[in-house]
């Protein structure tokens, strides 16, 4: 039997704005390296994962190529591709360079705590339900609040869960769920993948366990953690 093409989309193309560094923060340095290092280097050592597309700001691809690839030898980079002004038109740009997969997993650079379990994980949850993403149930109660910040619903909190990436697709699906997106042509409030599939396509998306380290480093205090969580603590 055929064995499936997987192909990680890892995103780089952020600006920051919310951690406010003057180097992005993709390319702050944690323990030695760069935080895009950590995601790339997960996928680089899971068997599972046949080649890795990376979207780099526009103007940053030879930097990349040279300084992260060739650097750290990311042999299963096959292209880095400009991205463009939101996460999702980066992961459009992503999606249009790759010629040959079954399987594909979205990834922020800016989570470096991704591991092998992860990937396998939703590896298992792709192949049965076709849309799956991997996140934790909240710990915290949450609010919904109208415009002047008074409380107006306390959803029940079993039923929540905060979403990560990886986000996992059957490969047709979500190129078709991207280009149905990008066809509308104006502005989109999407702040997942999984909202394009669920939106566009009226998918079922599958949650699947990830982590509470697999945190998405976006200010400040997430870099003391992140920090914090490379030293051992
Ligand atoms: N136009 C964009 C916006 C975001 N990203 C990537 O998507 C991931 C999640 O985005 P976020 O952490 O919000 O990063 P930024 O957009 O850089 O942060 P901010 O909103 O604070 O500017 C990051 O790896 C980021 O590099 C991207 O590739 N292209
Ligand atoms: C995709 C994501 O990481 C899921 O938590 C997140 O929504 C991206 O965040 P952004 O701040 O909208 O880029």
């Amino acid at each position: 039997m055929k064995k499936d093409r997987c192909t990680a989309i890892v995103l780089a193309a952020g600006k920051g704005k919310r951690m406010g560094s003057e180097i992005q923060k993709q390319y702050l340095l944690l323990n030695g390296r760069p935080m895009l290092y950590y995601s790339l280097d997960a996928f680089q050592k899971c068997e599972r994962i046949n080649e890795i597309i990376l979207v780099a700001g526009a103007g940053e691809e030879e930097y990349c190529q040279r300084e992260i690839v060739e650097k750290y030898r990311f042999s299963k980079v096959v292209s880095v591709v400009p991205g463009g002004r939101e996460r999702y038109h980066s992961v459009a740009n992503g999606l249009h360079a790759i010629t040959d997969c079954d399987y594909v997993f979205i990834h922020d650079g800016a989570r470096p705590f991704l591991t092998e379990d992860i990937i396998e994980r939703a590896y298992a949850a792709v192949i049965e339900y076709q849309a799956c993403v991997v996140g934790m149930p909240v710990k915290d109660t949450i609010k919904v609040v109208d415009r002047q910040s008074f409380a107006v619903d306390t959803p029940e909190r079993n039923a929540l869960w905060q979403v990560q990436t990886p986000q996992v697709f059957s490969y047709e699906l979500i190129r078709k769920a991207y280009d149905l997106l990008l066809e509308q042509g104006d502005e989109a409030a999407v702040t997942d993948d999984a909202m394009v599939a669920e939106l566009l396509l009226g998918s079922k998306v599958k949650l699947v366990e990830g982590s509470y380290r697999n945190i998405k480093v976006t200010t400040p205090e997430d870099l003391k953690i992140a920090e914090a969580f490379c030293s051992g603590n």
